[in-house]
């Protein structure tokens, strides 16, 4: 499951390289490294292969689960798909409260009882998701877990979700879609030597490099 993943996401060229003009994750992180998994939807046999593996983490590590929550914006359209596939109610977290009409950061029901489980598109410090747990647990929901796409694995994403007691399952992460990535061509040796060295020190990597 993690390789075909990692070799869907490459196929569909949602993972890019810049190294010269490096992107600034939402964190404020400067990354040689992107992975647009909102290209998935436009690929239906990609976003259903990730519709069922999510609906597979679900069912083998959160079987009490009665409500899916997505967090806005990217992790939504994966949630829809897999309250969906599970029949289950649904909702979505804003990153803030809107400033206007009822002023909800969480969209849709979300009260004391709910089992939930909340759909990430990717994890990097794990800030974002982080968030949206917050809200739920705000709410009185019982946060079961957190099923994800991709993670960086990153240390700092580690530390942040252990720190708020985060259970994240995931598809796929860096290091199998590196290796993926380098054993189906997609990159370099140099290339991977690279990525394997940001991965060591990725807050400082900019004023290294
Ligand atoms: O683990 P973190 O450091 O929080 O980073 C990951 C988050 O960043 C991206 O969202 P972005 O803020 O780009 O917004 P979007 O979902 O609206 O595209 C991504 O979709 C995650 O939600
Ligand atoms: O951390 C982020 O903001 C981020 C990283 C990434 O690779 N892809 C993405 O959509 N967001």
């Amino acid at each position: 499951m993690k390789q075909q993943i990692a070799k869907d996401l490459l196929s569909i060229e949602a993972v890019t390289l810049s190294v010269e003009h490096p992107y600034t994750w939402s964190s404020g992180m400067k990354s040689p490294i992107y992975c647009d998994n909102r290209l998935t939807l436009s690929y239906p046999n990609v976003r259903n292969g990730i519709a069922e593996g999510l609906k597979n983490l679900v069912l083998e590590h959160f079987q009490e689960t009665n409500m899916i929550a997505g967090t806005a914006t990217a992790g939504i359209p994966h949630a829809a798909l897999l309250a969906d596939r599970l029949d289950l109610p649904m909702s979505y977290v804003r990153s803030s409260a809107k400033s206007h009409g009822k002023g909800k950061q969480i969209e849709g029901k979300a009260e004391s009882g709910m089992n939930v489980v909340v759909v990430e598109d990717l994890i990097s410090t794990g800030g974002s998701v982080i968030t949206a747990v917050q809200a739920l647990r705000e709410a009185g929901c019982n946060v079961l877990g957190v099923v994800a796409v991709f993670s960086y694995e990153l240390a700092k994403g580690a530390d942040n979700l252990a720190a708020n007691n985060i259970n994240v399952q995931t598809l796929t992460d860096f290091s199998t879609l590196i290796e993926t990535a380098s054993v189906e061509g997609y990159i370099s040796k140099d290339d991977l030597s690279y990525l394997l060295s940001w991965k060591e020190n990725p807050e400082n990597w900019l004023q290294n490099a």
